[in-house]
């Protein structure tokens, strides 16, 4: 079983405006509402791949009960724990040129509440894996993914995590299966600024050094890199015309994992990765099964250095 972790859940609500002014009176062309939280994109694209996981986290509030039901509606298991305080609601704001989130803080959390949910992980097993996703709500501290990924590995599971900047960093020498930062992510992490992709490499290879069993930066529309063993790979941008990029970091992970579960296989798994994340973005909201597979079908990755 994959479980997906999301600590601060939330209730992404997109605005589209054909044009949007600051300090101004805007009517919206049409709005949605999606359930967020990287850890649920990441259960909501494996649903379209047909692979079985169950969503962790803190929900709460009529927000919550929206991402509960959304989720299991299309497949996923659910085993979040129930709080008092409302899951936060997120504002994706569109227009024809740009995408902005106002991404709110997140509820308050009890030790109660901290304490149902760590019961959760007493389920795991050495034949599952676990991905942790997004921001820890203040309440929980910046270490407690740390704790968290203890106490999976403790049960003889694997992890794989996406969150930001050192915090990412810290988690690497206990082996998580893919770290995935983007390009900006990655010059945050070690204080650069890249100019060309070649730039990256060392640092894609100092990841790996540091305990990722694989690692993928990721460039939007520049295509991403796999670092694995001793090798580099490529995988080719696909041209199309983008309606929303909300989740495509989460789509490239679900993917990644999906595949990683049934094969083990580095490549296969970053193909598919890249496959998901491509349709995410070209979808306005998660891609059928017929175009995923039609963009698994585009994908071309090649290998760009053998690591010396
Ligand atoms: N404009 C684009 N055109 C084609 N593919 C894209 C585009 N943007 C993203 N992708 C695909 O999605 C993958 C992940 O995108 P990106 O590098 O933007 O991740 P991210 O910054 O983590 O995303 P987000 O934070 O929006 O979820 C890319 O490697 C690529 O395969
Ligand atoms: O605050 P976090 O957890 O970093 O990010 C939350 C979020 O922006 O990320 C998802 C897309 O990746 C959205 O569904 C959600 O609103």
């Amino acid at each position: 079983m994959i479980y997906t972790v999301t600590l601060n859940p939330a209730l992404d609500y997109f605005m589209e405006y054909n044009q949007f002014e600051e300090g101004k009176v805007n009517r919206t062309r049409l709005t949605k509402m999606l359930p967020g939280g990287k850890g649920i994109m990441e259960s909501r694209m494996m649903n379209r791949l047909e692979v079985e996981n169950t969503a962790l986290g803190f929900i709460g509030g009529f927000a919550g009960r929206f991402i509960d039901d959304f989720l299991k509606s299309e497949g996923s298991q659910t085993a979040f724990t129930p709080i008092f305080a409302e899951t936060r609601i997120n504002v994706k704001i569109k227009t024809r040129s740009n995408e902005t989130s106002l991404d709110a803080a997140g509820p308050n959390l009890t030790d109660d509440d901290v304490k149902k949910f760590r019961k959760e992980f007493e389920r795991l097993s050495e034949n599952d894996s676990v991905v942790f996703a997004g921001t820890i709500p203040r309440a929980l501290g910046e270490t407690f993914y740390q704790r968290l990924i203890r106490e999976v590995k403790s049960y003889g599971a694997e992890f794989a995590i996406d969150v930001d900047g050192g915090k990412l960093l810290e988690t690497l020498s206990a082996g998580p299966i893919v770290v995935k930062p983007n390009l900006e992510e990655l010059e945050e992490i070690f204080s650069v600024k890249f100019e060309k992709t070649e730039e990256v490499i060392p640092y894609g290879k100092k990841m790996l050094a540091m305990g990722a069993q694989n690692v993928i930066v990721s460039m939007a529309g520049d295509g991403a890199l796999l670092f694995t063993d001793d090798k580099v790979y490529f995988a080719e941008p696909v041209k199309g015309i983008v309606k929303n990029s909300i989740g495509a970091g989460d789509s490239t992970m679900a993917g990644f994992l999906a595949e990683w579960s049934k094969s083990h296989d580095a490549i296969a798994a970053f193909k598919r990765g890249i496959a998901c994340g491509t349709a995410k973005v070209f979808s306005e909201d998660m891609p059928s099964k017929v175009f995923l597979e039609k963009c698994f079908n585009q994908i071309k990755i090649k290998e760009i250095s053998n690591g010396n």
